[in-house]
């Protein structure tokens, strides 16, 4: 191994936490390493978010083209060439790749491609070949796809070999109750391909609000999703008509292209050295942090996925700039508070959610203390569908003042609705502050402020 070289900050892992923290380290004057292996920007920019947005705007464009014929547009459907699409998609990852390595370069970390390992609790090996130190080393080295242990398993791929396909699987089986497999199965079957479904239980999206998830269930099955509930796949195999999965329940699915897995995501952290830092994950891998990112052992640090703070790019990356702050910009409090996160899920039709379900404040404050508003409606867009996809909202309140503590909605548009009003219920929103707001007029989101 090489002599040392010595930094303040060593991040491990060049994904949306440890490339955030080390960019916000280093504008401080930390002398910061950044050791990451699989292209820069991590799970999100490269097989992640980015790629499964580009492919949700596609799918959105094939569905609009539906809805246009309502407004007097010629009804011939357009033809979805996936290798110019793949093609458009990989060049425009290609530069964002590009621009992480700017912004690092500008920012004046130091890059070092390779596979980085502790070698105690102040060292850090790159491919065996470097050695790099520092007091403080930040770990952000990301999750990657769980794959199920049955026969046959390798004839599927993961979310990372969907995004790889070169040509379109007109035949799917995306196997899986997450947001992931929702969100992949809903563009498979926007684009035109034949899509089952299979989860175990009777339904998906468990822990989310049951409006959202039995709303979005009748929408993929009026799609054409061929939902398959109370399936345990014990076999993946292939036969004259190709892929077939069979079910411990005794049945089978066959004629498939493709199947999808997408049962869940492991952190990354068996291959990090750990023990020579005596560190040690929890059984399912996770390190354990505190709210100010520490792990069990002074001077390292743990941020993103790896964590269970909830596996999202901008709580990874607001938790990497909180910790540099700390750490390097003097401010000795400042932390991350992951509560009241707001997400969407880029199903079709999409859903926005943040804070409790109606169940979850039930649970907590009490039946008494919990009250509800509820709306379901054709939006303007869907006015001249025969059979329009309804939006959907709920707020959960508690209270006499009714404090939102809830805000869950479901229908077109609602992925940009959310940001605004998941400040507001940080800010400590009731229902009469939004009543008191004065509606946008004609608007879907005007319906979370005329709520009775
Ligand atoms: C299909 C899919 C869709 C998603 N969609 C969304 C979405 O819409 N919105 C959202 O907010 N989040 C989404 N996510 C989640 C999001 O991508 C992750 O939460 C986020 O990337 C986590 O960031 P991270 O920094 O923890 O890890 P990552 O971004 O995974 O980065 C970790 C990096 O570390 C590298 N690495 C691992 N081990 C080592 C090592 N020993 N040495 C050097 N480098 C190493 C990895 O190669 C990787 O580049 C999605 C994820 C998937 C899989």
């Amino acid at each position: 191994m090489s002599t040392t070289t010595d930094f303040d900050f060593i991040v491990i892992g060049g994904g949306s936490g440890g490339i955030a923290s080390a960019n916000r380290a280093a504008s401080y004057g930390a002398r910061v390493a950044l050791v990451a292996e699989g292209p820069l920007g991590g799970t999100c920019v490269n097989v992640g978010c980015v790629p499964k947005k580009l492919f949700w705007n596609a799918a959105h464009l094939a569905t609009s083209h539906e809805l246009a014929a309502g407004y007097g547009f010629s009804a011939t459907p357009w033809d979805f060439n996936w290798g110019s699409f793949k093609s458009h998609r990989d060049a425009y990852i290609q530069r964002l790749n590009g621009r992480y390595a700017e912004g690092l370069e500008n920012n004046r970390v130091t890059l070092f491609r390779g596979h980085g390992r502790l070698r105690g609790k102040n060292q850090v090996s790159v491919d065996e070949k470097t050695l790099l130190s520092a007091a403080k080393i930040l770990l952000a080295t990301g999750g990657t796809p769980i794959w199920p242990e049955i026969p046959g398993a390798e004839l599927g791929m993961d979310s990372d070999g969907f995004f790889a396909l070169g040509e379109q699987p007109q035949r799917v089986a995306v196997v899986g109750a997450g947001y992931i497999a929702v969100e992949l199965a809903g563009v498979l079957r926007a684009l035109g391909s034949d899509v089952s479904l299979v989860v175990r239980r009777n339904h998906f999206l468990h822990g989310f609000e049951p409006m959202l998830r039995e709303h979005l269930m009748e929408a993929m099955q009026t799609q054409g999703i061929n939902l398959l509930a109370q399936r345990q796949v014990r076999q993946l195999r292939r036969d004259a008509n190709g892929l077939c999965l069979d079910f411990a329940q005794g049945d089978c699915h066959g004629g498939l292209d493709a199947v999808l897995w997408a049962i869940g995501r492991r952190p990354q952290t068996s291959d990090l050295g750990l023990v020579a830092a005596d560190l040690a994950t929890d059984d399912d891998g996770f390190l354990a942090v505190d709210k100010f990112q520490n792990t069990p052992v002074d001077g390292i640090y743990a941020v993103g996925d790896i964590t269970r703070a909830p596996a999202l790019t901008p709580v990874a990356i607001a938790a990497g700039r909180r910790l540099a702050d700390r750490l390097f910009g003097g401010q000795s409090e400042r932390h991350l508070d992951s509560s009241l996160t707001p997400t969407v899920i880029f199903s079709h039709p999409p859903i926005a959610t943040v804070g409790m379900s109606e169940i979850e404040a039930r649970e907590r404050y009490g039946d008494e203390q919990v009250k509800c508003y509820q709306s379901r409606f054709v939006p303007l867009l869907r006015a001249f569908q025969s059979e329009p996809e309804r939006t959907a909202m709920k707020l959960v309140t508690v209270g006499h003042e009714e404090r939102i503590v809830g805000l869950h909605a479901i229908g077109d548009g609602v992925e940009e609705m959310l940001q605004g009003f998941a400040v507001a219920i940080r800010m400590g929103a009731r229902k009469r502050d939004f009543d008191d707001t004065i509606a946008i007029h004609p608007t879907s989101s005007e319906e979370f402020v005329t709520l009775r």
